[in-house]
């Protein structure tokens, strides 16, 4: 049996009287694409989010690679990361790629990259501008080194935060509808460089709306509704094979 990258366990989260997560768990062996589908507002995003503290849960517990979080808890009732340092540490981890990029529009795509590597990590400068060259190549990004993000289509911005992301060596990725925001014809591409990614053993927790990857790359897939997990499983069995009414209605695009 392999060390789960992650476990999450039981996350509760609430914006004043709304529960927005229920009770909501994934375990996530090495190699494992874990897509989180579901209808808007069902808190997937919420869930992502609190898996690296963006958001601070309520309940639950967050295994990284056996290592569990020390989490306090605060003076407003949330759970919180014991230390700034444990913090950093964590989101380190567990990279984050974002629907709207969120690059550094002052730095350039080297310096986005190597910037959390250097000052986070410590990784000396000429290391990490040599693995970013690298992963640049990787997301098929030649040539783009000293360009600033906006010079960039939305497309190569988003392989620019997924080399970013790479350049932390983290244990998970977690990826926040990284395709949403981009222009129809540049989806496919971030989409082929997240497929080779998992081709490569990458952990991944993907919250997306593209249910053609979510059957063709995930190993598991998570359907979310109202805050708990209603359907999980493989995605020959989630998608073509929905037992709930509720995931049968949001997979024909009745319930949005
Ligand atoms: N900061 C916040 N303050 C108050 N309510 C919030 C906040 N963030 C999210 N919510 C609420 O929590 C619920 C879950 O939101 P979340 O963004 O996690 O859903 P989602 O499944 O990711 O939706 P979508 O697919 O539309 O992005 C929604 O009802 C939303 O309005």
């Amino acid at each position: 049996m392999l060390n789960p990258k992650l476990i999450v366990r039981d996350l509760h989260k609430r914006y004043g009287d709304h529960e927005v997560l229920k009770g909501v768990s994934l375990t996530a062996q090495p190699g494992d694409v874990i897509s989180i589908i579901g209808s808007s507002g069902s808190g997937k995003s919420t869930f992502l989010r609190c898996i690296n503290l963006l958001e601070r849960p309520h309940e639950g517990e967050i295994i990284v690679a056996g290592e569990s979080l020390a989490l306090r808890r605060a003076k407003d009732g949330m759970l919180a990361a014991a230390s700034p340092a444990q913090l950093q540490r964590l989101r380190a981890r567990l990279a984050m790629v974002f629907q709207h990029f969120n690059l550094w529009s002052h730095l350039t795509v080297l310096d986005n990259i190597i910037e959390a590597p250097v000052q986070v990590l410590g990784v000396p400068r000429e290391a990490a501008l040599a693995s970013a060259r690298r992963y640049l190549d990787l997301v098929g990004l030649v040539g783009v080194e000293d360009r600033y993000p906006a010079h960039l289509s939305g497309g190569q911005q988003q392989r620019v935060a997924i080399a970013r992301a790479l350049a932390m060596e983290p244990e998970v990725m977690l990826f926040d509808e990284p395709t949403s925001a981009l222009d129809p014809e540049r989806v496919g591409e971030v989409l082929k460089v997240m497929q080779a990614l998992a081709r490569d053993g990458r952990t991944m927790v993907v919250v997306t709306h593209e249910m053609a990857f979510a059957r063709e790359v995930s190993s598991q897939v998570i359907f979310l509704h109202q805050g708990r997990i209603e359907e999980q499983g493989h995605p020959a069995e989630v998608l073509n094979r929905p037992q709930s009414e509720r995931l049968q209605q949001f997979l024909s695009g009745r319930l949005k």
